[in-house]
Order: structure tokens, then C-alpha cells, then sequence
């Protein structure tokens, strides 16, 4: 047999394993790194966040990804050149980081890794019949599994399409294994670039479970405070409470056809961009604004639609954990506590998961379940195994 094949073999028997999970999200702050050890599969796993770490990415690289990023015309050499470096980039980012905790790459299973999404395009954003859903993501898994020496499983998102999904959310496996409570609706809010959140009733019933897209989390606050005040974002909402909520500017944004699309559906920067603030602004008739007033609008807007889709749709008494960087944003977390009228707004934490690691732990998750899990039926989501392995020789 091949001989990655029996290392392959050898390490999805193995009754625990060490993975490291990694997650790059819409926001291009940097790489989150979670080391995990597992045991068991599916509802039965058992799982240890052993570290976690994001490394920070510098202006350049970030400059460079926006180049191409959500944008529908690119530069296909630029395209071709980061999906190679990016591999090889996060590899090296690794390596820093198990040097850091004095951990062996030997000691390693598995790398599971999401890449860098670069564009994502659920039907309801190209609207082109003949085309199915879509989505990007670059930092090809044979660069990280060659520079790490480690079993690589990567561009996790193209099965769910296959298996009928848009791609996202596919925090739902993982918000489902650890956040789930007898007795308890709960729901897992994570605000990052775009705003997603997984519904987990108090019965258990899997075909009840609701995840997805609601619409922009911090991707407009920071594309404004990139554009108008050179910051990549709104640290502590500073520039929020320095400004006026615009109504008629929130209710042309609130106003798009996605609010009303049924869940689960998915969305991103394509789509919520400062090109859409723009034709919002026309809609309202507004020719002027402050940059603070935009600010405080657009972080309203992203509290307002988060609260609408819940109350249109989830049961009143749901207890709300949050996660993501959105979660720091104090405007947005207060405005959403004021529309909900909801005493307290949790954060991850209470459960036990560090909200900013969440997501690169919900990749470590899959990729434990790329190797030795089933197929896994929750709610309307496709039941499938995703990733792709990549191998060191
Ligand atoms: N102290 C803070 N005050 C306000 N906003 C903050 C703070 N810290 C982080 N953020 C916001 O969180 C963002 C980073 O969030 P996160 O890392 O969860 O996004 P992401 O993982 O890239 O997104 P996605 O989940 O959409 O892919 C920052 O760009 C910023 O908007
Ligand atoms: C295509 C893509 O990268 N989508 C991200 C993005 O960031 C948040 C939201 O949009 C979510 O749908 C998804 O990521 C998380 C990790 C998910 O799939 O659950």
C-alpha cells in the first residue's frame, strides 16, 4: 500500500488524536491557531483546547489578499501566486506557533485548514441559473502539509455544495457538538466579518437545528473605518458612540431582498460591501453624512438585523452566547441587548470556549471527523464528510 495511505490509516484508528485547527476569516486580521486533542467522533467526542493563538497578519499581506478579495474581477496571476504562498505562508505560521508551545510537529495528526475565502457565491448573489452555488477558498493543503511535514485536510467548504449546501455555515457540526443543552434553547451568535448563528433547541431534535448567514457583522463597520478614519476597525466603538444613528440610512440598508430570504442561506463581503452603503444612501436620498454617523449606523444595522432575524424566527427565551471579534463590539452587543430587550448577552466563555478561538476549533472538529467520523444529519444540511487530504511525501 501507498505509504501515505497506511499513515493515513494508522492515524484515523488512532483512539485519540492531537489536530491543530486553523481559521482565517472574512476580516483578514490574521491566523487562528487552536491545538486540540480528541477522542471519539460525532455527539460522542470528547475534546481539549490545548492552545490557541492568532497570529496577526501584516499590512502588506492583508493589502495584497484585498486585491483579490470579493472582488468579481481579479488578477488571475495574483490569484495563482497567493493560493501557492498562502499554503506555504500559514505552514510557516505553524511551525512559529508549535515553537512557541515547545510542541513537536511529530507529536501532530492532523492540520485541518480552512484557507482564505476570496470570493463566495451562493446563487443568490450571481443569480446565474446555470450555475450552481460557489465559494473560494485559497492556500492550497499540499503547501502547509509539505512545509509542516503534517497530514493536511483543507478546502472543507466544496463538499457541503456538493451534498446540496451553499458552502456555509459549517459552524452548525461544531456548535452542535459543544454547545448543545438538554432543557436549554441556546443560541451560538458569532459575530465576525459577516454575522452567522446556530439555533440549538432545548429537546435535542437535530432536524430543529437552525445555522446560518444573517448578514454583515464587522465587514461594514471596518470597511468604513478603513475607508474614512485609516483603521482597520472600530477599537472599543469609539468612533460608534462619537456619532448618530442615521434612520433613514439604517432602514434603506435593512431593506435588501437577503433579510427576507428563508434561513439557511449565506452571504459575505461580495454583497455587503461600501458599494451597497452607497446604493443605500441613494434609496434614503441622503447626499451627506459624517463618517462617525456612518459608523454608528452601520453598527446599528448589523445589531438590527441580527435582532430581527431573531425574533422573527427563534424562541423568545433563548439564551445568546456570542463569539468572534464582533463580540468586543460593546455599540453593537448593547444595541442588541436594547432590541431584544434581553437582560444578558453571554459570550462563549460560559461554555467553556474561548469566543475567539471558536471557529479555528470548529475546523480541528471537522477535521477529526474527516478522519474517523460518519456522515451527520442536522437540520437541513447536507449529511456529509468534508476536506481534502493533502500529505507530506
Ligand atoms: N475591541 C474591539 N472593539 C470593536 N471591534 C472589535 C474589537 N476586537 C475585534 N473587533 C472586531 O472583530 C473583527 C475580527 O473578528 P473575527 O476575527 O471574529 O473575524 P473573522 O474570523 O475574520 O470573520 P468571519 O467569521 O466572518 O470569517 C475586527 O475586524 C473588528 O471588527
Ligand atoms: C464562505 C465563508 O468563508 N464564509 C464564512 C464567513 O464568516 C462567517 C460566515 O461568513 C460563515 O458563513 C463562514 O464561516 C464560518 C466559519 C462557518 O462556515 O461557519
Amino acid at each position: 500500500m501507498n505509504q501515505n495511505l497506511q499513515s493515513l490509516f494508522r492515524i484515523a484508528h488512532k483512539p485519540e488524536k492531537i489536530g491543530i485547527g486553523l481559521m482565517s476569516g472574512t476580516s483578514l486580521d490574521g491566523l487562528d491557531i487552536a491545538l486540540c486533542r480528541f477522542k471519539g467522533n460525532g455527539l460522542n467526542t470528547a475534546f481539549e483546547l490545548l492552545q490557541f493563538i492568532t497570529l496577526p497578519y501584516e499590512e502588506h499581506f492583508k493589502q495584497e489578499v484585498h486585491e483579490v478579495f470579493s472582488r468579481r474581477l481579479a488578477d488571475l496571476e495574483k490569484v495563482t501566486l497567493l493560493n501557492a504562498f498562502i499554503g506555504n505562508f500559514h505552514g510557516e505560521l505553524i511551525l512559529q506557533a508549535l515553537a512557541k508551545w515547545d510542541v513537536k510537529p511529530a507529536d501532530v495528526d492532523f492540520i485541518a485548514s480552512h484557507g482564505q475565502t476570496i470570493y463566495h457565491a451562493p446563487k443568490s448573489l450571481h443569480k446565474q441559473a446555470e450555475y450552481p452555488n460557489a465559494t473560494l477558498q485559497i492556500g492550497d493543503g499540499d503547501h502547509l502539509a509539505v512545509k509542516t511535514g503534517i497530514l493536511t485536510i483543507s478546502d472543507f467548504r466544496q463538499k457541503h455544495i456538493a451534498g446540496g449546501g451553499e458552502g456555509a455555515p459549517l459552524a452548525l457540526y461544531g456548535d452542535v457538538l459543544l454547545g448543545s443543552k438538554p432543557g436549554e434553547d441556546r443560541i451560538l451568535l458569532n459575530i465576525g466579518g459577516i454575522a452567522n448563528l446556530t439555533y440549538l433547541p432545548a429537546d435535542g431534535d437535530l432536524n430543529k437545528v437552525i445555522c446560518t448567514d444573517i448578514g454583515p457583522g464587522n465587514t461594514l463597520i471596518d470597511a468604513a473605518c478603513r475607508e474614512y478614519f485609516d483603521r482597520p476597525y472600530d477599537k472599543d466603538s469609539l468612533i460608534a458612540l462619537s456619532g448618530n444613528v442615521n434612520q433613514d440610512l439604517l432602514k434603506a440598508l435593512l431593506s435588501h431582498p437577503f433579510f427576507k430570504e428563508k434561513a439557511p442561506k449565506t452571504t459575505g463581503p461580495e454583497l455587503f460591501s461600501l458599494a451597497y452603503v452607497e446604493d443605500a444612501k441613494q434609496l434614503a436620498g441622503l447626499k451627506d453624512i459624517s463618517a462617525e454617523d456612518l459608523v454608528s449606523t452601520l453598527s446599528e444595522f448589523t445589531a438590527k438585523s441580527i435582532a430581527d432575524f431573531i425574533k422573527a424566527n427563534l424562541p423568545a427565551n433563548s439564551k445568546i452566547f456570542t463569539s468572534g471579534g464582533g463580540a468586543k463590539n460593546q455599540f453593537v452587543i448593547n444595541c442588541l441587548k436594547h432590541l431584544l430587550h434581553a437582560e444578558s448577552i453571554f459570550n462563549t466563555e460560559a461554555l467553556d470556549i474561548d469566543p475567539d478561538a471558536k471557529e479555528a476549533i470548529l475546523f480541528a472538529l471537522l477535521g477529526n471527523e474527516a478522519l474517523s467520523g460518519e456522515p451527520m444529519k442536522i437540520g437541513t444540511n447536507p449529511a456529509v464528510l468534508m476536506g481534502k487530504f493533502s500529505f507530506p511525501l
